[in-house]
């Protein structure tokens, strides 16, 4: 248990400890509260949507477990959303895939999608202050196979290039009912189990389908496109990978998402930020936890999450970097689970705000690899816990593991009722 006067007396001291670095405590929490994640829908009910309920899971993505109480519908779904983002401080996003529209019960097929199907989700997200971002869908569908928009078959790729511009619409209109762009991430599956005879063939087809998809200028929503190493079933070649994705976003001026789980394992995602923020127009990330393969773990304050948000704030890229969460667990509390990842990555943000990167910098200026090399590790045992717990009491959400019991209460309410 915390209480107030030891949230504020331990924010009072570790402010005076930063003073002496030369940081500002008041100024990082002003810019932690600009700090916007968008958070994923599909981590409420294992990717499952309100389309196809009785259908698997497709496009070599899977989620493991059974923990009871997932949301099974629109209303569902909403609730467990607003009940996470009670115990997030701040202000955030949700980020909707094309699945989880408001069909009334109808069948609507990919390619007959509409903005109207997203209207009581624009006007939730107003009533709840939360903007949108938008994923068109390629998967869990009768003609996702291995191959979407990279098919030769021209039925199939017309389907989901079809698919792709109403997403795009969508988003357009999203952005234009909420004062502000929808960021809308297209990622798709396609690839295959074998190495295929020719490798460019698929790759050509699919820089064609982006182009006519792309066509079509839009004010209101921003182009991402999403690479990925592997799909399981698809472990040999991915057409859409992080050479393709990156050259086409270059060329064309597409935002290029980054998931941190879709590299080689040992591959640093926080070295990437610098190098696109050059060449690209913005990044957009999917913060994930990668064990073994793209398995997205609930996503916890590891090195690699502290790296890529401290490399943001070093690039001083905060404007141009798009935070989005991709993780599905279903082996725990799933509001947890958001929780636990929000709040992780905001963990993450608030420790790389609070470097001294001017004392930081003049040492490397100076030559000085001593100092700078015992100060970041120093820095690693600074206080930042205090400004974080200061942070959720300004903002009114629980300190600390405070959110644990009320997750409790949640899920013996609500959630097990199931
Ligand atoms: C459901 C998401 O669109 C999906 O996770 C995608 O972003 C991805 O990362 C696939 O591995
Ligand atoms: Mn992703």
């Amino acid at each position: 248990m915390t209480n107030e006067n030891h949230v504020l007396q331990s924010f009072q001291l570790a402010t005076e400890r930063y003073a002496s670095l030369g940081v500002d405590t008041t100024q990082v929490l002003e810019k932690m509260n600009k700090i916007s994640m968008s958070l994923h829908c599909w981590q409420a009910d294992d990717v499952t949507g309100f389309e196809n309920q009785g259908g698997s899971l497709t496009g070599g993505i899977q989620v493991t477990g059974n923990y009871p109480g997932k949301a099974r519908t629109i209303d569902e779904l909403r609730l467990d959303v607003l009940c996470a983002k009670s115990y997030i401080p701040g202000t955030h996003r949700l980020n909707l895939h094309e699945i989880y529209g408001d069909f009334e019960g109808k069948v609507v097929d990919r390619n007959e999608v509409e903005p109207s199907h997203f209207q009581s989700w624009m006007e939730w997200g107003k009533e709840h202050n939360m903007k949108l971002d938008f994923n068109s869908t390629s998967f869990s569908h009768p003609k996702s196979g291995d191959l979407t928009l990279a098919n030769p078959n021209d039925d199939i790729r017309n389907f989901w290039i079809e698919h792709t511009k109403r997403c795009r619409w969508i988003s357009e209109e999203m952005g234009k009912y909420q004062a502000d762009p929808c960021m809308m991430n297209l990622w798709i599956h396609d690839g295959s189990k074998e190495v295929p005879a020719s490798r460019i063939k698929y790759r050509r087809i699919l820089e064609q389908s982006l182009d006519e998809i792309f066509s079509t200028e839009y004010a209101n929503m921003k182009d991402c496109i999403e690479a990925k190493l592997f799909g399981i079933g698809l472990e040999s070649y991915t057409v859409g990978s992080y050479d393709f994705y990156l050259g086409y976003g270059a060329k064309k001026g597409k935002i290029v998402t980054l998931d941190t789980g879709h590299f080689h394992l040992t591959e640093s995602i926080a070295d990437k930020i610098s190098s696109m923020l050059l060449f690209t127009p913005e990044i957009m990330l999917h913060v994930s936890r990668p064990i073994r393969w793209d398995s997205d773990h609930v996503v916890i304050l590891n090195d690699d999450l502290q790296d890529l948000a401290r490399e943001i704030i070093r690039c001083d890229a905060l404007d141009r970097v798009h935070i989005g969460l991709d993780y599905f667990d279903a082996t725990i509390n799933r509001i947890g689970a958001y929780v636990i990842g929000c709040r992780a990555t905001q963990k993450a943000f608030i420790q790389a705000l609070l470097e001294p990167s001017a004392l930081l910098n003049s040492y490397e200026e100076n030559g000085q690899y001593f100092e700078r090399l015992a100060l970041q590790e120093e820095l690693k045992s600074m206080p930042w816990q205090a400004v974080w717990d200061y942070y959720c009491f300004l903002n009114d959400v629980p300190v600390g593991e405070n959110y644990i019991s009320e997750i409790h209460r949640y899920e013996q309410t609500v959630t097990s009722k199931r």
